[in-house]
């Protein structure tokens, strides 16, 4: 359960002044506390806590009983409220490993905007750096509303912390090693240990077969995700294999084994009331994994049934048990893409989509295949996304949101709209050129006009890790356009073509630019226009944003960043995340 603690503080000067501010300074903290709980819900849909402090903080004294208060209840980061002069360092929260952002209110009876200057500053010196949050217009001191962009600041604070908040002391499950030289899927501690507050968990893709073979899974579960399967999940024609192609008890048995894979594999990921109830207790602990990877690739698959079926479904938000929330696994166990689903689906709550970021095409070199112009937002040219059928099957954009396509949280989720994400895709029985075990990979074409962020973070030697993030739509092609790019390279796979929003400068000059500055072969794709909330949480972080296409506007970083530089604001934030470090040390 994570939990923001919402600090009222005020000026100490009891006899007159402090009583005088009680009211509006507590006022204040259950309206934050009230507007974060209404507003933001954690990854299993539920609401986000705040603990208000137990009295306003007028110096050190009532400051560590708070403090100790929010650590006896685990609060993930800290907001700051206040309508008055305080006495900033003996009243600001010292805590080194939690976002903290500070809320002065904008009136002239007492001056909450002095104040936060004043514990700014003591935040800059000390390193503890905080977002600032300060309302544009004077409000009335008797005031019961949180102006608009307060209001807006503070959730943009807190949907980033609650990120935080949820990653801190989970783990990232490595299922395999590394997935045929790719450096994504290297998957190193320190980045995940000091960066993330995660750890890592090694596994060996052998415990798959271990378990199958000892029956280490719920049978009747089992049974009953088989028949379901049989039901919506639809085999495709062998469309790759002519005579090569696996025979049809090959493919049936191939279907037993992908089901029981994904039941292992979240077994694995976050243990199982069953397996503990039934002699398997080890196994049923699971490994609090709040995202995973798998190898396949080729130590697996070259004897085995690919993962795709498994890694489709579980980034899906149904199954056979019905609607639930997604889990996060990273094909190839690119852990680095892994991270990066995890960011967008903790800041949207909803599935993530992994992919190649395959193909540029130019209106050009449409045209030239298909003598057909681009339009609409295609029509400076797009890229194709595209891998091994592991993309989540929210990524058809059945769901619907007023009339458009969409990915949603689960619990928005209707059971037509999962029912239709399992209609519109086919199973396509796997290459077995590429994938001698065989599988099955979902084939889809994402809806067009869904606006998407793709985000993807990288280690570099020498720098550490940077987050690239690109806003932009899905498109739909002209059927017979899309047939003739899509049939150029997997037309068994899922097939998203995304047109990033273009700025005209740097890496988004063009669509081509924004193919070539990609630091790696995946990216992670999500639903709406997050890359502001992707800033944020980067910089809590302390992790560069190395190339983004989010309008400086909806910029919110810590105010410490200003020091850094404000006309360069990308050199800045380098600076800034080089000075200070990652957060878990
Ligand atoms: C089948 C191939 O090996 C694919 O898996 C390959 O194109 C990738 O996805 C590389 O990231
Ligand atoms: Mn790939």
């Amino acid at each position: 359960m994570v939990k923001i603690g919402v600090r009222p503080t005020i000026d100490g000067r009891e006899k007159g002044i402090r009583e005088s501010l009680e009211e509006q300074t507590m006022w204040m903290a259950r309206a934050a506390a009230e507007l974060i709980t209404s507003n933001l819900k954690d990854r299993f849909g539920n609401p986000v806590e705040c603990v208000i402090a137990d009295s306003t903080i007028g110096g050190f004294a009532e400051a560590q009983a708070c403090a100790e208060k929010f650590a006896r209840e685990g609060v993930c980061a800290s907001l700051t409220v206040t309508p008055c002069w305080c006495y900033g360092s003996e009243t600001m929260d010292m805590d080194r490993h939690i976002p903290k952002a500070i809320w002065g209110f904008n009136g002239t009876e007492r001056p909450g905007a002095v104040y936060l200057a004043a514990v700014l500053a003591g935040h800059s010196q000390k390193g503890l750096p905080a977002f600032s949050i300060y309302g544009k217009d004077v409000q009335e001191a008797d005031c019961t509303e949180i102006p608009d962009d307060v209001k807006e600041k503070i959730l943009q604070f807190a949907r980033a912390a609650v990120a935080v908040g949820e990653m801190k002391g989970q783990s990232y499950l490595s299922v395999g090693n590394v997935a045929m030289g790719i450096a994504g899927s290297m998957v190193n501690p320190d980045f995940f240990e000091r960066y993330l507050g995660m750890r890592c968990e090694y596994k060996d893709m052998s415990e798959i077969i271990r378990r199958v073979e000892n029956g280490i899974y719920d049978k009747e579960e089992f049974k009953r995700a088989l028949e379901w399967v049989k039901e919506n999940c639809k085999e495709n024609d062998d469309i790759y294999n002519g005579e090569n192609g696996h025979s049809r008890e090959q493919k049936d048995a191939e279907w037993e084994y992908v089901v029981k894979m994904a039941l292992i594999v979240r077994d694995m990921m976050q243990g199982s009331e069953y397996l503990r109830n039934n002699g398997f207790n080890e196994e049923g602990m699971g490994n609090c994994a709040i995202a995973a990877g798998f190898q396949g690739q080729r130590q697996w698959t070259d004897f085995m049934p690919n993962g795709d079926f498994m890694e489709a479904m579980l980034n899906s938000s149904y199954d056979w048990n019905g609607i639930r929330h997604p889990y996060i696994v990273a094909t190839e166990n690119d852990c680095l893409n892994g991270v990066s689903m995890l960011f967008g689906h903790l800041l949207s709550n909803t599935a993530s989509i992994f992919s190649d970021v395959r193909t540029y095409w130019s209106p050009e070199a449409v045209k030239r295949v298909t003598g057909k112009e681009l339009t609409g937002y295609a029509k400076n040219g797009i890229i194709h996304l595209i891998n091994s059928g592991a993309a989540t099957l929210d990524a058809t954009g059945a769901q619907e949101k007023d009339g458009k396509p969409a990915m949603k949280p689960f619990w928005e989720i209707s059971e037509g709209e999962a029912q239709k994400c399992l209609d519109e895709t086919v199973w396509t029985p796997a290459n077995v050129g590429y994938f001698r075990g065989g599988g099955f990979s979902s084939t889809f074409r994402t809806r067009g006009g869904m606006p998407v962020t793709m985000c993807r973070m990288n280690l570099v030697a020498g720098l550490g890790p940077v987050l690239q993030i690109a806003e932009g739509y899905t498109c739909e092609l002209p059927e017979d356009v899309n047939k003739t790019l899509w049939d150029r390279t997997d037309p068994g796979w899922p097939c998203t073509w995304f047109a990033p929003n273009l700025t005209g400068e740097g890496a988004f000059r063009d669509v081509y630019s924004v193919m070539a500055h990609w630091g790696a072969n995946h990216g992670a794709i999500n639903y709406g226009h997050i890359g502001a909330d992707l800033i944020t949480l980067a910089s809590m972080l302390r992790i560069p944003v190395n190339m983004h296409n989010v309008d400086s506007k909806r910029i919110f970083r810590p105010s410490t960043w200003d020091a850094f530089g404000t006309s360069d604001l990308e050199g800045a934030d380098y600076r800034a995340c080089k000075a200070y470090g990652p957060v878990y040390k």
